[in-house]
């Protein structure tokens, strides 16, 4: 990791607190633009995404995902014999996706873009201050004539469960770097982190087991889709525990105890902790500028202003922890900062996909939020195992689209795609949905035949 030597105490124009992947676009895009800007990170420059989230994440799913049709070649087209290995998958993970976990590269692209970097701790210092403590123990104070980023993040909820504390359970950041397979694997946590590992884990063999508090997995998506997804889940070997109580936790010999609130206790050889994020605001001085540093989350404008020469983006903002999020405020912060114009922030179509087999993708509101939101609504579903596509592709099918119409306008508020390719039949109602296309054009389409996709005309017809 390549550091300016001897930092000194001057004014730039710009300093980015935390190079998620919308810091980092951020920072380079206004290096490039002639300003002086300072970025600092405390940990890796990039952020989560791609040293210990989306991509590595990702990688693991398409390896567990070929599992998975490996087998369904018994049903489909004769024998496969299929004997999973981690080790091409923890080689990817280390040395396609995340160069050893070093950020040298992306160091050295944002100096390329004339940008300086620091890896150490940023804090406000009052407006447009920013006081520096570097990883040598050396600190520096940066005067940002046109104001400070803030790009800070989240990390894992430590969960207040007796006896977990000081136990040996992962997070997002060690089942990412995990180089052997454990035999049993207990998930504490049903969101899109939970579910995306327990399915990666299970498809290599280890024995796991979820446990999500709330009465469904994915609780803010369809609950139509996480019936499913919980259905196939239990159908892949998984066992699945909704509405669980966690009592305690103990680490003995080699192997975790979880003990539920009903008495049960389930033993594992690792247990993963995925069961929400806290943001790092805590440790940044948000108080020296008037913000409340034990928020939930920063709160901003439509342009990503929150306060005298400052702006905010990603998780921390609380508009969707996603980096299309973050990119997306990233682009509108960066036009702000050089003066220029452009569209402001809008989250009407904020659009996510789990990743899991079958992908579950939504964009805008549920059914219940809309419902709980005033709208008179329609909504319409149809089951994507009984199109066409479906039922040629067999095995591994299952899935549905769900829209909901705000029947007054006419118009998409929100739409669930689950299925083999959910996050991409997703595009075709994101679009929708942001761009308030009217349901009766989209009632008067050609959809190719036999696309998973046609399934959204079948949806539509189910309006009612
Ligand atoms: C396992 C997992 C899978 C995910 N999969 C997806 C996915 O498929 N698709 C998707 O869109 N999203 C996914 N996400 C979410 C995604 O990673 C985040 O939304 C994304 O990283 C954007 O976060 P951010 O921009 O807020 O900052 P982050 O990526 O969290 O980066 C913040 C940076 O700020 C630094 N920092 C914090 N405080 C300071 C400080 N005081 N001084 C200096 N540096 C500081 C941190 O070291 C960090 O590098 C996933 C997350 C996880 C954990
Ligand atoms: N594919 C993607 O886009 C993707 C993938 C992973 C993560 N992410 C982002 O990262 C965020 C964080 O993911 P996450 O899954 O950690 O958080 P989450 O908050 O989305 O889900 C955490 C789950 O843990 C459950 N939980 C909390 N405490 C519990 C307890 N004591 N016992 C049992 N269950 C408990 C919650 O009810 C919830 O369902 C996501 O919300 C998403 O924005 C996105």
């Amino acid at each position: 990791m390549s550091e300016q030597s001897e930092p000194q105490d001057r004014t730039v124009d710009l300093v980015v607190i935390g190079a998620g992947p919308g810091g980092e676009a951020l920072a380079t895009g206004a290096a490039r633009a002639g300003l002086d800007v300072v970025v600092v990170d405390r940990h890796l420059v990039g952020g989560e995404c791609p040293y210990y989230g989306c991509i590595p994440s990702k990688m693991m799913l398409r390896a567990a995902d070929s599992l998975a049709e490996a087998r369904r070649v018994g049903v489909l087209a004769g024998d496969a014999l299929v004997t999973p290995s981690w080790t091409p998958v923890a080689t990817r993970l280390d040395q396609e996706a995340t160069s050893g976990w070093d950020d040298t590269i992306a160091v050295e692209r944002l100096q390329d873009a004339g940008a300086t970097v620091h890896h150490g701790v940023g804090r406000l210092d009052g407006a447009a201050r920013v006081r520096v403590e570097l990883t040598d123990g050396s600190s520096v104070t940066y005067e940002a004539r046109r104001g400070v980023v803030l790009n800070p993040g989240t990390r894992p909820a430590a969960l207040p469960i007796a006896g977990l504390e000081g136990t040996p359970y992962w997070t997002n950041r060690d089942a990412v770097r995990v180089t052997e397979l454990p035999g049993s694997l207990v998930v504490i946590g049903g969101g899109p982190i939970g579910c995306e590992m327990a399915q990666v884990f299970a498809r290599f063999g280890v024995r796991v087991s979820v446990l999500e508090a709330g009465p469904r997995l994915l609780g803010p998506d369809e609950p139509e889709a996480a019936a499913i997804l919980e259905d196939v889940f239990v159908s892949e070997g998984m066992r699945v525990m909704t509405g669980v109580e966690i009592a305690a936790v103990s680490y003995d010999d080699g192997a975790f105890t979880v003990a539920l609130g009903d008495g049960e206790r389930l033993v594992a050889d690792k247990l993963l902790v995925a069961a929400g994020r806290t943001p790092n605001l805590d440790d940044l001085g948000l108080e020296s500028v008037g913000l409340d540093p034990t928020a939930r989350s920063v709160e901003v404008d439509e342009r990503m202003r929150a306060g005298d020469r400052l702006w905010t983006i990603g998780d921390v903002t609380g508009k969707g922890a996603f980096t299309h999020v973050s990119m997306y405020q990233s682009a509108i912060a960066l036009r702000d900062i050089l003066g220029e114009d452009g569209p402001p922030a809008r989250y009407h179509a904020v659009p996510h996909t789990t990743f899991t087999d079958p992908e579950v993708g939504g964009v805008g509101m549920t059914e219940r939020q809309a419902r709980d939101s005033g709208l008179d609504i329609r909504v319409g579903t149809a089951p994507l195992e009984q199109s066409s596509r479906g039922f040629v592709h067999g095995p591994g099918a299952r899935g549905l689209v769900k829209v909901v119409e705000d029947a007054a306008r006419g118009v998409l508020v929100g739409a669930t795609a689950m299925g083999p390719a959910g996050g991409e039949i997703l595009g075709f109602l994101a679009v929708a949905v942001h761009a308030e296309v009217p349901t009766a054009t989209l009632r008067s389409m050609i959809y190719a035949y036999p696309t998973f996709h046609r399934t959204i005309e079948t949806a539509l017809a189910d309006l009612s």
